[in-house]
């Protein structure tokens, strides 16, 4: 069924909001202020429920519209592909930045019950100059009966065979060259994964990848190297092919300047106010700690008294864990303690030393951290708290918790480090507010 609609604002997921007949329809390549034309997707008919559609034609553009840059994820009533992957590759990157900045501001003011004027959100260099193409360090994907890579149609599980992947970064797409990934290099009805650290400092890629087919790995190393420089020091990190790292060859450089400069500028704070008992070591805790990405760096902080901090970390995944307790061995780290557990029990039993930390970071998975966690940090007593949240829905969540339990949103400021989808990553800035 087609209709015309009027698009209102931003929703979730990518998608715009519009109303027929009273009813919400949650709108997919759309943007606010256009007047478009939809296809509704089933079911499309039944009473007090939200319809989702498609806009199939665009009668009144928004300016923030453009032609995809990558057509293969375009909307396919519009001559595209319809492949998931790309839910903006419809809007500009001053549209993006529009967009995100919005939906965080919004959640932040529903669910996080904060107003604020505007949230920033930075967009990287690299992408204003590649047109938001070419960053991902991690693929995954099938392969067709033919052996062909495939991504699924978008609602359907039809897969659309691939000859490239723009949103793969320069160095990925060479290794996939190398070894015919997108031209039939890989078995029939296969999972195909690749993982290319960004070649760094003049560094070429050599075995430093790994192109996995089914769970095996068929060339590079399981183990690749990733490498970090921040405040003039660079940080080395093993890390499992398989497992989380930022995905953006810039994020994890950006990411850790912005949360080491928030954490020093805590300390540096709590230095001040806090006399005497600034002798000791200072006490940080890192929550959802991955493979160490923001440990070393902390590890690494001056306190401006000869003291390095102490720093407890804890992570579900023990193939991360073992990998950031080797990287900081072999970094000579040895002020960090490591754990291996879910984060609410683990925050249950932390020994006395680490019991009462001056600085809390935390880079939750998209669910957030939750009450149990937010209530654990707050009854640590810790000053401030870094929040890192790839889904700014729980962030607002938590922000809301952490609120109540006597904290305030000191900033906030979010990264474009997933152009051309609805993806942003966000750090909000909280600290302890006096005799709470
Ligand atoms: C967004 S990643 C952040 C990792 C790391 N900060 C980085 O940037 O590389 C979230 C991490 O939380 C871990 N995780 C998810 N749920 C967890 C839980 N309940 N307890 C402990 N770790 C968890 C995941 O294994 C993942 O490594």
């Amino acid at each position: 069924m087609q209709l015309e609609v009027r698009i209102e604002r931003y929703a979730d997921q990518g998608r715009c909001v519009a109303h027929i007949d009273g009813r919400v329809v949650f709108v997919r390549f759309a943007l606010p202020g256009e007047l478009v034309e939809i296809e509704l997707d089933e079911p499309h008919n039944r009473k007090n429920r939200f319809a989702t559609g498609e806009v199939v034609r665009v009668i009144e553009p928004s300016p923030y519209r453009v032609d995809p840059v990558w057509q293969l994820a375009g909307p396919a009533a519009l001559g595209g592909g319809g492949v998931g992957g790309a839910d903006l590759i419809h809007v500009s990157l001053p549209g993006q930045i529009e967009w995100k900045s919005t939906m965080v501001r919004e959640q932040m003011e529903r669910l996080g019950k904060v107003t604020l004027d505007t949230v920033p959100v930075t967009r990287l260099d690299c992408d204003t100059k590649t047109q938001g193409l070419y960053w991902r360090t991690r693929i995954e994907m099938v392969t067709n009966g033919e052996g062909r890579v495939t991504m699924r149609k978008r609602g359907t599980h039809v897969g659309v065979p691939i000859d490239t992947m723009p949103l793969a970064s320069s160095a990925l797409l060479e290794v996939a060259e190398r070894y015919h990934v997108f031209d039939g290099g890989a078995k029939p009805n296969a999972r195909v994964r690749l993982a290319v650290p960004e070649p760094r400092e003049g560094r070429s890629i050599e075995d430093n990848f790994a192109w996995i087919v089914n769970d095996k790995l068929m060339a590079g190393t399981e183990l690749v190297t990733e490498r970090v420089s921040v405040q003039g020091r660079e940080f080395t990190y093993k890390v499992h092919a398989g497992g989380f790292w930022q995905m953006h060859r810039m994020a994890p450089l950006v990411l850790v300047d912005y949360v080491l400069s928030l954490v020093q500028q805590q300390l540096r704070e709590l230095r001040k106010s806090s006399g005497e008992r600034a002798k000791n070591a200072p006490v940080l805790w890192e929550l959802y700690s991955g493979s160490g990405l923001f440990t070393l760096p902390m590890a690494a902080l001056a306190t401006g008294d000869g003291t390095q901090p102490r720093i407890f970390t804890v992570e579900g995944a023990r193939p991360a864990v073992e990998q950031a307790r080797a990287n900081a061995a072999a970094m000579g780290f040895d002020s960090i303690d490591a754990r291996i557990g879910d984060v609410a029990k683990t925050l249950r039993h932390v020994p006395r030393e680490f019991a009462h930390p001056q600085v809390v970071v935390l880079d939750p998975p998209r669910a957030g951290a939750k009450a149990e966690v937010c209530r654990a940090i707050a009854a640590s007593g810790a000053e401030s708290v870094v929040y890192v949240a790839c889904d700014p829905a729980s962030l607002a969540r938590d922000t809301a918790t952490l609120q109540e339990l006597g904290y305030r949103l000191e900033s906030i400021q979010a990264f474009d480090i997933y152009p051309h989808t609805h993806h942003v990553e966000t750090v909000a800035l909280m600290s302890r507010v006096e005799g709470k």
